[in-house]
């Protein structure tokens, strides 16, 4: 297994929509043999240069947030069967934390988040692209208790940036990045036949794949 060349499985779709969960649900298949998962959010672009205050002006839902640059190029090292240094992530402080997570390249690699549909040049290394397609209505109430218990937010400040900023990037950004999938997955994760259809596929893929 470890010759063939790595699948890329995208999963996109609104904050709150369950991709976290589609991405576990998936990994925890092939968790036992070779699996990468790479989260969007961790390649934000680093601003460890700007005041606290500053970075609470960020649009984080606008594809210029993201050091997409860097985020190709590691997947590309990734599919090159190379390790990389992911970044991670600090939700609380708004910026890139000092410390990298060493990635060994697999067969398997789910990149997840808001908007790895938006980019033509990650579309084109994806072999299998999802989009989570979840109401409004409950990806808010999820995000509220999500932010709040995960992400060091007030629910005021989780309501006030999803009317001005999360809600009208949804709509402009990440909602149209729909027609681009492969499959539409009704409420993530707890949707066991979608998560079925999608694990055969990849095994087949996979399969097909000639040994170098
Ligand atoms: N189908 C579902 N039913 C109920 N709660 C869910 C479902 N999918 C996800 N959640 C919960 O909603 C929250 C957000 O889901 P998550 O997978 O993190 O979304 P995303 O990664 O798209 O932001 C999490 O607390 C998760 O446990
Ligand atoms: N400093 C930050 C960075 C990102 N966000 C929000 O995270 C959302 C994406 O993450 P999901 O797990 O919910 O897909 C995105 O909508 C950003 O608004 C943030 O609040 N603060």
């Amino acid at each position: 297994m470890k010759s063939r060349k790595p699948l890329v499985i995208g999963i996109a779709g609104g904050s709150g929509s369950g991709k976290t969960s589609v991405t576990d649900s998936i990994y925890d298949v092939f968790k036992e043999h070779s699996v990468v998962v790479i989260e969007q959010d961790y390649y934000y672009k680093d601003q460890a240069h700007l005041k606290f205050e500053e970075r609470l002006e960020t649009n984080y839902d606008h594809p210029l947030a993201f050091d997409t640059d860097l985020l190709i190029s590691q997947i590309q090292v990734l599919l090159d069967r190379k390790r990389v240094e992911k970044p991670v992530y600090d939700y609380a402080l708004h910026t890139r934390s000092d410390e990298t997570i060493t990635i060994e390249p697999q067969d398997v690699i789910i990149l997840e988040g808001i908007l790895v549909l938006e980019d033509a040049r990650l579309r084109e290394l994806m072999d299998i692209k999802l989009f989570v397609d979840t109401d409004a209505d409950l990806r808010i109430i999820r995000r509220i208790m999500r932010d709040i218990k995960e992400r060091g937010r007030t629910i005021e400040s989780v309501v006030e940036q999803y009317l001005s900023v999360v809600r009208p990037m949804h709509n402009k950004f990440i909602e149209p990045t729909k027609g681009y999938a492969d499959i539409i997955i009704p409420e993530g994760g707890h949707n066991g036949v979608a998560i079925d259809l999608i694990v055969t596929k990849i095994k087949t893929i996979l399969e097909s794949r000639t040994e170098l």
